[in-house]
C-alpha cells in the first residue's frame, strides 16, 4: 500500500518505544557502541537483559575463535535503504540467514535459523529510513497489543523477539507458509473449493474481530498477507475441470500478518488507506473510516478466493467506483452527497458521471463485463451459493454503519455447522 498513509498515521496516543543503541554484538564494528536492544516477547530470554560484552569477554570470545557467530563486513544499503545480506551470514551471533522470503514496502522478510530457541523464524530487516524506522515501531507495539491477548495458535502472526542491527529495526516472527495468493497464482487463477474458503473466513472473521476488539484496525487486509501456517501442501484434482491438478494447503489453518498499517480507532481517519482492489468506498470518498473498512476489505478476499481473480480490477477511483455499482447496485445518494472535495469530480449531480467520465472505450468495456454480486457466486460456487451471497452482500454495504460487523458476520448461516478447522 501507498507509503504516505504511513507517514500520516495519527498514532499521537501510542506510547513508541525509543530508538534504542546500536546492537552490542555489533561491537566487534564499532566496539565503543554497544547496548543489547532486543526485546523478546513469548517467555523467551530478553537479550536486553544479557548486556553489552565488556572488552574482556569481546577478545575472550575472539581467542576462543567463535568466528562461526562473527559478524559480515560492513556494507552500505542499497539506493532504497535496504540491508545488503549473503545467504548464510549472521544476523547478530544469534541468527544466520537461510534464505529471502519476501519483500514488500517497508523491507525484506529473510528466513533465519535461531541458534537460541533452535527454529526457523522469519525477520523482517526494515529500511534504513526514519520514517520505515518510526512505522515499524508502531507495528512493534501492535505486535506486542496482539501478542499479549492471544495465545501462540492465534489468528494474527505472533512476534518472537526484535531489535536494532546497523540502523535496521528487525522484527522476528515466528515462521509461517505462503501466502494464499501464492496458491492463487501457482494454480493459474482457479477458485479454491467452497469449504476451504469458509474455512478461511471464519478464520479471517474471527482474527478480524480479535483485533477490533482490542481498537485495532488492520487497514491493509488482502491474500498477500495472510499466510497458511502449515508448509505442506496437497495436490487435488479442480473439482471444476478434474483432469487439473490443484496445489492447496494441506491444513486451512491462516494467520494474518503486515501490521505495518494497522491503526487504533479513532473518529477522525480519512487519509487513504488499504491496497487498492481491497479499498472501501468511504476510503475512496473521503468520508472518513474506521473497523468497517476491514470487512469490506475481507468481503473482496472472500470473492477472490471463490473465482480465483481479484474483484476490483482497477488503479482508478472514478473506474473502482463504476465496478462497484454494476456489482453492488448504486451508491447511495447521501454518500455522494458528502464526497468529498477530491472525490465530488466523480459525481453529476446526484449520479456517478459514468461512462461519461471514463478515462478510455476499454474502461467503459472492462466494467461492463463485470458480473453482479448474486451471477458471479453463482458461476462459481455450487453448494452454499444462496447463503454466501447474503452474506456477501452484508458486508459490501456501502453504507459502513449498516456494514456487517466481523462478530456478526460470523454468526451468518454460511459459517453454521462448520465451527472447525478442516486438517
Ligand atoms: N512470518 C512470516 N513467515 C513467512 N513469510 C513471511 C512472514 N512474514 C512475512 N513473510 C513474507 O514476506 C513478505 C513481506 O512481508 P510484509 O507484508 O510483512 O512486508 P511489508 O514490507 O510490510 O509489506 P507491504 O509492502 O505489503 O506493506 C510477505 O508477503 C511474505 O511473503
Amino acid at each position: 500500500m501507498e507509503l504516505e498513509c504511513l507517514t500520516e498515521l495519527p498514532h499521537a496516543h501510542v506510547d513508541r518505544p525509543r530508538k534504542r543503541a546500536r546492537l552490542g554484538w555489533d561491537v566487534s564494528i564499532a566496539p565503543t557502541i554497544g547496548v543489547l536492544c532486543g526485546q523478546e516477547v513469548g517467555g523467551v530470554t530478553s537479550l536486553a537483559s544479557v548486556g553489552a560484552p565488556s572488552d574482556h569477554t569481546y577478545y575472550t570470545m575472539h581467542a576462543k575463535g567463535v568466528a562461526r557467530i562473527a559478524s559480515p563486513p560492513w556494507r552500505e544499503d542499497d539506493k532504497d535503504g535496504h540491508y545488503m545480506f549473503g545467504l548464510g551470514e549472521n544476523l547478530t551471533s544469534r541468527y544466520k540467514i537461510y534464505s529471502k522470503m519476501g519483500e514488500g514496502t517497508f523491507g525484506q522478510v529473510l528466513e533465519c535459523w535461531d541458534r537460541e530457541s533452535k527454529e526457523m523464524v522469519a525477520i523482517k530487516i526494515v529500511r534504513g529510513i526514519k520514517k520505515y524506522w518510526d512505522a515499524a515501531l508502531i507495528e512493534i507495539d501492535v505486535l506486542q497489543q496482539l501478542a499479549k491477548h492471544q495465545a501462540s495458535s492465534g489468528l494474527c502472526v505472533q512476534i518472537r523477539n526484535w531489535f536494532d542491527y546497523r540502523n535496521h529495526i528487525c522484527i522476528v516472527f515466528e515462521k509461517l507458509g505462503p501466502s494464499l495468493y501464492d496458491f492463487l497464482r501457482k494454480n493459474g487463477y482457479r477458485p479454491f473449493p467452497i469449504d476451504l474458503v469458509r474455512e478461511i473466513g471464519r478464520q479471517l472473521l474471527e482474527s478480524v474481530a480479535f483485533m477490533h476488539d482490542l481498537r485495532l484496525i488492520h487497514t491493509d487486509l488482502k491474500p498477500e498477507n495472510i499466510l497458511v501456517v502449515s508448509q505442506e501442501h496437497v495436490n487435488v484434482s479442480d473439482h471444476k475441470f478434474p483432469s487439473h491438478n490443484m496445489r492447496l494447503p494441506k491444513s486451512s489453518a491462516v494467520k494474518v500478518i503486515d501490521f505495518g498499517s494497522t491503526t487504533y480507532d479513532s473518529r477522525d481517519h480519512n487519509y487513504i488507506v488499504s491496497t487498492r482492489h481491497y479499498r472501501a468506498p468511504e476510503v475512496i470518498l473521503g468520508l472518513g473510516w474506521s473497523y468497517p473498512c476491514d470487512v469490506w476489505s475481507l468481503g473482496c478476499i472472500l470473492v477472490e478466493l471463490c473465482s480465483g481473480e481479484a474483484l476490483f480490477q482497477t488503479h482508478e477511483n472514478l473506474e473502482h467506483l463504476a465496478m462497484m455499482e454494476r456489482v453492488l447496485g448504486p451508491i447511495p445518494r447521501h454518500m455522494m452527497k458528502r464526497a468529498d472535495r477530491h472525490a465530488e469530480k466523480y459525481f453529476r449531480r446526484t449520479r456517478l458521471n459514468w461512462p461519461e467520465g471514463a478515462s478510455s472505450r476499454e474502461s467503459i468495456n472492462a466494467v461492463h463485463k463485470m458480473l453482479r454480486l448474486q451471477n458471479l457466486v453463482m458461476k462459481h460456487v455450487d453448494r452454499s451459493a444462496g447463503d454466501l451471497i447474503d452474506l456477501l452482500q452484508g458486508m459490501f454495504k456501502y453504507e459502513p454503519a449498516e456494514r456487517l460487523t466481523a462478530h456478526e458476520a460470523l454468526r451468518h448461516p454460511f459459517f453454521r455447522n462448520n465451527n472447525r478447522r478442516m486438517e
